[in-house]
């Protein structure tokens, strides 16, 4: 199954290589990298790097395939609150939220903790938001084949709070919704139970 990576998991030739780049753009910025706080500065950036694009290497598909149980249970299933940690394609800068997500069984359901991993899968790229709501669902609708999914993700982006127009509190919400979703009435069910605070 896939996880997650540790530290010693990263390979070496990839690290030298980022590494080294990070040393350019430290001198780049006039830093001086012989200074003891940035010695390791470069590796662990090229680590922290590595770390943060690993959904690359990693097969949501598998994820969910591996966990799927038949069962007939044919209601709404919503998980939502899912944190998640992405970097923006354009400026490479963090965009952190939450994901909402639901679906309705068509025979199978999925174990719950693979809809926050597969979250993870394509958070842990470059992304832009719509992409990265658009990639969840299609995933979810193309391997587990619901009667209906729905994604919403909402999230604020650093590109946008410490550089840019400088704006700290806006929210941007991105949605998809597939089959059942599409009907009013259930997606109007959804977005009700994901805005409630009944946990
Ligand atoms: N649609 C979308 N845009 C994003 C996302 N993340 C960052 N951006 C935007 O990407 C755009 C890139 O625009 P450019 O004009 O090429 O870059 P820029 O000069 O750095 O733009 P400013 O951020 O306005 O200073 C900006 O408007 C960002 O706000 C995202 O997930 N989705
Ligand atoms: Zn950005």
């Amino acid at each position: 199954m896939s996880s997650y990576k540790n530290l010693e998991e990263y390979d070496q030739e990839v690290t030298k290589e980022v590494q080294e780049k990070y040393t350019s753009i430290l001198n780049g910025i006039g830093e001086d990298v012989s200074r003891e706080g940035l010695v390791k500065t470069p590796e662990r950036a090229a680590k922290a790097m590595q770390f943060l694009t690993q959904g690359y290497d990693l097969d949501p598909v598998k994820i969910l395939k591996g966990a799927m149980f038949k069962e007939d249970y044919d209601d709404m299933v919503i998980i939502k609150d899912i944190e998640l940690y992405s970097l923006c394609e354009h400026h490479m800068l963090p965009f952190f939220g939450k994901a909402h997500i639901a679906y309705i069984p068509n025979g199978h359901i999925v174990g719950l903790s693979k809809i926050p991993r597969i979250v993870d899968v394509f958070a842990r790229r470059l992304q832009v938001q719509e992409r990265l709501t658009h990639d969840i669902l299609e995933c979810i609708n193309n391997t587990l084949k619901p009667q209906g999914v729905a994604v919403v993700i909402e999230a604020s982006h650093m590109c946008m709070m410490m550089r840019g127009v400088q704006k700290q509190n806006s929210v941007t919400t991105t949605s998809g919704f597939r089959g059942q979703f599409e009907k009013q009435e259930t997606r109007n069910e959804f977005l009700k139970l994901i805005s409630s605070h009944l946990s």
